[in-house]
């Protein structure tokens, strides 16, 4: 579906006491249903400022975004936002976590039980349904926030740098789990990353943001066949994209390496 979510003429300013922050300028971006964006760009250029508008937390200044034809002005109830620090209770067990998103959303839950246990077994935490948070690794914590995030099965997933925390062999587990869960659901996926590799790996496009202010600088399609293996990070193809994407910022004189 063409235009799931439409974003057009976006503009951003933050007005407080102190001068005004012009952190989004005229963006223009359509994501159709089930696609899997992701958005790369330097620290600043308003990744975040984005993807906090899409998810109604955040007021736009200008321009229209709407999901499924309706304005977002609040948090729509088909949207999950996953973010890099995990924002799990430390005094409520693993199971009892991933059901707050059924208590935020006024949904009993009794309703939702099975579906959290299920969705635990799905990413390996079946046998930690009693643990805390405290008793988990940074991987495992963040696995449980993608389930809390799935647990109402929004049909829009937002996630802001979810795996920037982790080491290198945890984020390449999670990258390909994410993908695999995506396949399984054809959810729509926004996801923000610094990092070019998990961008090109993860994104069937790229959106490659600058800054001063925010604004996007190109769009690169990333032609990849799924399900993609770790490996296909070696493919001259894969090199090709990431090619792409970086000189994008060498361009911009924001990459130099
Ligand atoms: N609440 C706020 N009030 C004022 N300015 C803000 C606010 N939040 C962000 N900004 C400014 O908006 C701009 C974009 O910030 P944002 O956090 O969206 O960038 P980002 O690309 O996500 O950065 P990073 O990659 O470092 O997380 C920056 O100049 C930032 O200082």
């Amino acid at each position: 579906m063409a235009g799931f979510l439409e974003i057009a003429g976006l503009d951003k300013t933050y007005r407080s006491q102190r001068a005004p922050v012009h952190a989004l300028r005229n963006i223009d971006l359509e994501i159709s249903e089930g696609e899997f964006v992701c958005i790369v760009g330097p620290s600043g250029c308003g990744k975040s400022t984005l993807l906090r508008c899409m998810a109604g937390l955040e007021p736009i200044s200008g321009g229209r975004l709407a999901l499924q034809g309706k304005l977002i002005t609040a948090p729509p109830q088909n949207m999950g936002v996953v973010f890099q620090r995990d924002l799990l209770l430390e005094w409520r067990n693993i199971l009892d976590n991933v059901l707050i998103a059924a208590e935020l959303h006024d949904l009993r839950r009794s309703d939702y039980k099975d579906r959290a246990c299920e969705l635990l077994t799905l990413f390996g935490l079946d046998a930690y349904l009693d643990r805390y948070p405290r008793e988990l690794s940074g991987g495992m914590r963040q696995r449980v926030s993608i389930c809390r995030a799935l647990l109402t099965d929004p049909q829009l997933l937002l996630m802001d740098e979810p795996f920037g925390a982790l080491d290198p062999f945890t984020r390449d587990e999670l990258n390909s789990e994410l993908q695999r869960t995506w396949l399984a659901t054809k959810k729509t996926i926004v996801f923000i990353t610094h990092s070019i590799t998990e961008a090109a790996y993860l994104g069937d496009r790229v959106v490659v943001m600058s800054r001063n202010p925010g604004h996007i600088e190109k769009i690169v399609p990333i032609a990849l066949e799924r399900p993609r293996g770790l490996d296909v990070r070696d493919t001259a193809q894969f090199a090709d994209c990431v090619v792409q994407i970086r000189e994008t910022f060498r361009d911009l004189g924001i990459y130099k390496g």
